[in-house]
């Protein structure tokens, strides 16, 4: 069993950014083929990590040990020390249901339920016993709409199937929908890759919002995306985790001849 965390978060940046994820010697087959081999990175909490490389290179894989999603891959296997919070998370007490109410994910394509904009949000926090009754659940839906900057626009069409929102307004309410768990962590696979540029705008700032109270890991196969939200960047390449740095440091004095032909283009 995972005990939750203090609630108690930090408001600002000042603070040292605890540790929230310590990899060591993470590797991943796919029945015989190894898509990630003896990653080691830690990850810290408040802040957003970027993971970013040529297709193919293992940042889906990568982004899924830390919530248990490849466990529902068949043929999957994960071996080496996943540790959240000082936990293992691979260990035989450990609910992969409830592991994944705390690391929330958001893909690609959004894709709400087809029910309501309110249907869409209570769904978690009914399933997991969150809120005690109707006010309690309507606060929690508000907040949540409000934190992933989407409340303004809904607040009066709560009722409407959630399928008759933009594109942009749906990956915005599957982010209200993982917030109302109360997650301590947000995987995003390329979130912003169905969106247009103001869409994907809005969708940046609300994560540099969100940076202060969560934990937030992101794949991306924008480079200038990586650069401009998040605070360190890890390059991957043929499963290997080749270069972890803070985000300006990696992209203008990568130390690996492979990072540097990736950044400036020439391979990928
Ligand atoms: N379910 C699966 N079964 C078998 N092989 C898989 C599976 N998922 C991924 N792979 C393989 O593992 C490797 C890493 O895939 P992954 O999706 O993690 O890479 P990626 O860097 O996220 O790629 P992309 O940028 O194209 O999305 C690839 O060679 C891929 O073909």
């Amino acid at each position: 069993m995972i005990i939750r965390s203090d609630r108690n978060r930090p408001s600002g940046q000042a603070a040292p950014k605890p540790l929230k994820f310590r990899c060591r010697d993470v590797s991943l087959h796919y029945g015989d083929f190894r898509a990630l081999n003896g990653i080691d990175i830690d990850i810290a909490d408040y802040s957003v990590t970027a993971l970013i490389g040529p297709s193919g290179c293992g940042k889906s894989s990568l982004l899924r040990i830390f919530n248990r999603m490849n466990d529902t891959i068949p043929g999957a296997r994960v071996s080496g020390t996943i540790q959240m919070d000082n936990t293992d998370i691979y260990g035989p007490d450990i609910d992969p249901v409830l592991l994944r109410a705390r690391v929330g994910m958001v893909f690609q394509k959004p894709s709400p339920f087809p029910r309501s904009v309110y249907e869409n949000v209570a769904y978690g926090p009914r399933l997991h016993g969150l809120t005690r009754n109707r006010t309690e659940l309507d606060v929690m839906v508000e907040n949540s709409l409000r934190r992933a900057g989407l409340w303004d626009e809904v607040k009066d069409r709560l009722s409407m199937p959630a399928p008759g929102l933009s594109v942009g307004q749906q990956q915005r309410l599957v982010l209200a929908r993982a917030l109302a768990i109360e997650p301590d962590v947000i995987l995003m696979d390329e979130p912003a890759s169905s969106l247009d540029p103001i869409a994907t705008a809005r969708l940046e700032a609300l994560i540099e919002e969100l940076k202060t109270r969560y934990c937030i890991i992101i794949v991306t196969h924008s480079m200038a995306q990586a650069a401009r939200i998040s605070d360190r960047t890890a390059f991957l390449h043929q499963g290997e985790l080749i270069e972890f740095d803070q985000t300006d440091r990696l992209f203008t004095n990568p130390t690996d001849t492979r990072t540097q032909d990736y950044i400036t283009g020439r391979f990928g």
